[in-house]
C-alpha cells in the first residue's frame, strides 16, 4: 500500500497516472493513530465552524437581514474568518481521499466542505488542481441544478459547468467550453485519475438528490469515482453541454440515491446503463446490493411496521436459527415491579417544570423536535411518559414506545455471523435517531445455574466478581434474546460502534430491567452495518463463544466480552 502516494496526492507532483490501488477508504490505508489524529482535526474544524456560524447567524438576524440572507452571510463569513485564522484543515488541494474523512461522512453545509478540504470551490461544482492541459479534477458536488443523474450501481452522469440557465442570476445559455473544470474532468478521464464525489441530498429523509422545494440539504462524501466517458450534447436550452459518465471506484455501501425518470433518459445517451434494471429497481424500491439473495422476506412475520428481510451475499446460506419474534418484552418470572408514578400533564408535557417525567430527567427533555436524542444528556437513563401518565400516547416523550422507525435488514456478515444494517433506499440515519430496541423473552433474576446454562448475549451486568467463572452474582436482571427476541439480537459488537444503548424507563420502576434502546451515535450511511459496544460494562465473561473481535475497526481492542 503506497501510503506516501496517498498522503501526497497531487501535492508533490502534477503528473498523471496515479495508481488506483492506492485509493482505499482512508481509515483502511492510514495508520490508526494517524487517521484518528486527522479525523479529530477535521471534527475540531467543523466544531469551530458550526459555533462561529451560529454566533454570526444570531448576530446577523438581529441586524437588518432576513433569515435566508443572514444564514448565507453567516456561513460564508464563518468559513472566510476561519481561513484567515488558518483554521481550515487539509489546506492543499489533492487528488484522492482527504485525510480524516471517510466515505459516508455527512456535512451539514456546503461551506464545511471548504473548511475540511473536501471541495475547495464555494460555488462551482467542479474543483481541480493545475492549469489547462495539466489540470486534474479533484472533486465534484452533485446537485440537481444541472441534469445530473445517479443509479444504484454507483454510476453517475455529471453535466459540465458553465452557462447553466438554472444557476441563480445566470445569463443567457451558451455552448459550454472545454476549459476549467470541464477540461480537468476530461484530463482525469484520460489519466484515469480518481475524482471525489460529494452528493447533495435531502437532509430530512436522507433521501434522493435534493428536492428543489426543500432547503434542508446536506452533503455526503460518496467516495472516489473514475471518469469513464465524455460526450457533448444539446441541453434542453438548445446549447451544447458536456456530460461525463463516472463509475464508482470502490465497492463500498452506496448511498443509493434513487434514480428519477429524467435521470434514466440521460443515462440512456451513453447506452451503458441498464435502463430496464433501473426501472425495475424503482418499482421494487431498490435493494441493497446487486447480488444479494433474499432468504426471508420478513423475519418479524408482519409484527413490525416494516418487513425485516434477511439477505445473504450468496445462495445456499442457512436461515438464522429459529426463534420467536416478539415486539414486547416477555417477563417469565413474576417480578414485584413497582409502577412508575406518572405525570398529570394534559397538554402534551410542554411545561417541563410540571411534568414529573421530565423532572426525573433532570429537567431535560430527552428528545428534540426531530425525534432525536437531545445532545448533552447527562445520564444513560431516560424517563419517558408511560401508562400511568395522563398525557396522550402521542406525547413526544414516549418515543421508544413506538417501535422501529426505519427499515433495517439482517445480512450475513461472514466473520461475525448475522448482522443488521440500514436498508439502502432509506439512506443515512441522522445522529441521535432511535434505531432499534432490544427485546428478549426472559427478564429473569439471575441464579448461578441459570447464568451458566445460557449464552448471554448482552446486558448481563454488575457482577461482584468477574473471573472466568461468575462466583457471586448480584441479584440483577437481563434481557435474553436466545429463544424470543427481535432484530436487536442480531446487532454485532464493534470497538468503534455507531450505536449507543440508552436505558429507558416508562412502565415499571425496576431500574434493574430498563428497556434497552439503540440510538445512532453518528450519522449512519445507507447499507452500513449497525453495531454497539458490547464491552461497555466490561469485563463480562459468560458463555463459550469466541472472544476474538472481528469488528475490523481501527480502534479494535481484539476481544469481545460475551
Ligand atoms: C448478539 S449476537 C449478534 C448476532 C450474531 N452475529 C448472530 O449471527 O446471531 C452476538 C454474537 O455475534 C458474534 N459477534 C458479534 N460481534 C462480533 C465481533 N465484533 N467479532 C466477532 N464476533 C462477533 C459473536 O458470536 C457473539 O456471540
Amino acid at each position: 500500500m503506497n501510503l506516501t502516494l496517498y498522503h501526497l496526492g497531487m501535492e508533490g507532483s502534477k503528473s498523471f497516472g496515479i495508481k488506483q490501488e492506492g485509493y482505499h477508504n482512508p481509515s483502511s490505508i492510514m495508520k490508526t493513530e494517524e487517521f484518528s489524529l486527522r479525523r479529530s482535526k477535521v471534527k475540531q474544524a467543523l466544531m469551530i465552524f458550526r459555533n462561529l456560524f451560529s454566533k454570526l447567524f444570531s448576530e446577523y438576524k438581529t441586524d437588518h437581514y432576513d433569515n435566508v440572507k443572514a444564514k448565507f452571510k453567516a456561513l460564508n463569513d464563518a468559513a472566510m474568518l476561519m481561513q484567515r485564522k488558518h483554521q481550515w484543515v487539509n489546506c492543499q488541494k489533492r487528488v484522492g481521499h482527504v485525510p480524516g474523512i471517510e466515505v459516508g461522512d455527512r456535512f451539514q453545509y456546503r461551506n464545511e466542505l471548504n473548511v475540511v478540504g473536501l471541495h475547495r470551490q464555494f460555488v462551482n461544482g467542479i474543483d481541480y488542481v493545475g492549469k489547462g492541459k495539466n489540470s486534474l479534477a479533484t472533486s465534484i458536488v452533485v446537485t440537481n441544478r444541472y441534469d445530473n443523474a445517479r443509479n444504484h450501481g454507483g454510476s453517475l452522469v455529471y453535466s459540465g459547468h458553465g452557462w447553466n440557465p438554472n444557476v441563480k442570476g445566470g445569463s443567457m445559455p451558451r455552448d459550454q467550453k472545454l476549459a476549467g473544470g470541464n477540461l480537468a474532468l476530461k484530463n482525469s478521464m484520460d489519466a484515469k485519475s480518481p475524482v471525489r464525489v460529494i452528493l447533495k441530498v435531502d437532509g430530512k429523509s436522507g433521501g434522493g438528490i435534493e428536492k428543489k422545494t426543500n432547503d434542508k440539504f446536506s452533503y455526503i462524501y460518496d467516495g472516489l469515482y473514475l471518469v469513464e466517458k465524455m460526450i457533448q450534447e444539446r441541453g434542453t436550452h438548445g446549447k451544447l453541454v458536456f456530460k461525463f459518465l463516472l463509475n464508482k471506484l470502490e465497492e463500498l455501501p452506496s448511498t443509493c440515491v434513487p434514480p428519477k425518470d429524467e435521470v434514466i433518459k440521460n443515462v440512456n445517451k451513453f447506452g451503458q446503463l441498464d435502463i430496464f434494471t433501473l426501472r425495475k429497481r424503482l418499482k421494487t424500491k431498490g435493494c441493497a446490493t446487486k447480488n444479494d439473495v433474499i432468504i426471508m422476506n420478513d423475519i418479524s412475520n408482519g409484527q413490525e411496521k416494516f418487513p425485516i428481510r434477511v439477505v445473504a451475499s450468496t445462495d445456499g446460506i442457512k436461515r438464522p436459527p429459529s426463534f420467536d419474534y416478539i415486539v414486547n418484552n416477555i417477563y417469565v418470572d413474576s417480578f414485584e415491579k413497582p409502577m412508575l408514578c406518572g405525570c398529570d400533564c394534559v397538554n402534551g408535557c410542554v411545561d417541563w417544570e410540571k411534568c414529573v417525567c421530565i423532572v426525573k430527567n433532570g429537567g431535560t427533555i430527552p428528545y428534540d423536535s426531530k425525534k432525536r436524542l437531545a445532545s448533552g444528556l447527562e445520564s444513560r437513563v431516560i424517563y419517558e411518559c408511560g401508562s400511568s401518565c395522563k398525557c396522550s400516547s402521542s406525547c413526544y416523550n414516549r418515543l421508544s414506545q413506538h417501535g422501529l422507525q426505519f427499515q433495517l435488514e439482517i445480512f450475513n456478515s461472514e466473520s461475525k455471523g448475522w448482522g443488521v444494517r440500514t436498508r439502502s433506499q432509506d439512506n443515512f440515519f441522522s445522529s441521535g435517531v432511535l434505531v432499534s430496541l432490544s427485546l428478549g423473552g426472559e427478564g429473569k433474576k439471575f441464579t448461578p445455574k441459570f447464568v451458566n446454562s445460557l449464552r448471554v448475549y448482552e446486558f448481563a451486568r454488575e457482577f461482584d466478581n468477574l473471573e472466568r467463572k461468575v462466583l457471586k452474582i448480584v441479584e440483577k436482571c437481563f434481557i435474553d434474546a436466545t429463544r424470543r427476541g427481535n432484530i436487536g439480537r442480531f446487532i454485532n459488537h464493534s470497538c468503534c460502534p455507531n450505536l449507543q444503548v440508552m436505558e429507558v424507563m416508562y412502565d415499571d420502576n425496576d431500574k434493574n430491567l430498563p428497556h434497552k434502546i439503540f440510538f445512532a451515535l453518528q450519522d449512519i450511511p445507507a447499507g452500513r452495518e449497525l453495531s454497539f459496544d458490547y464491552n461497555i460494562c466490561k469485563p463480562r465473561v459468560i458463555g463459550t463463544g469466541s472472544n476474538i473481535c472481528q469488528c475490523g475497526s481501527p480502534k479494535c481492542v481484539g476481544r469481545i466480552y460475551i
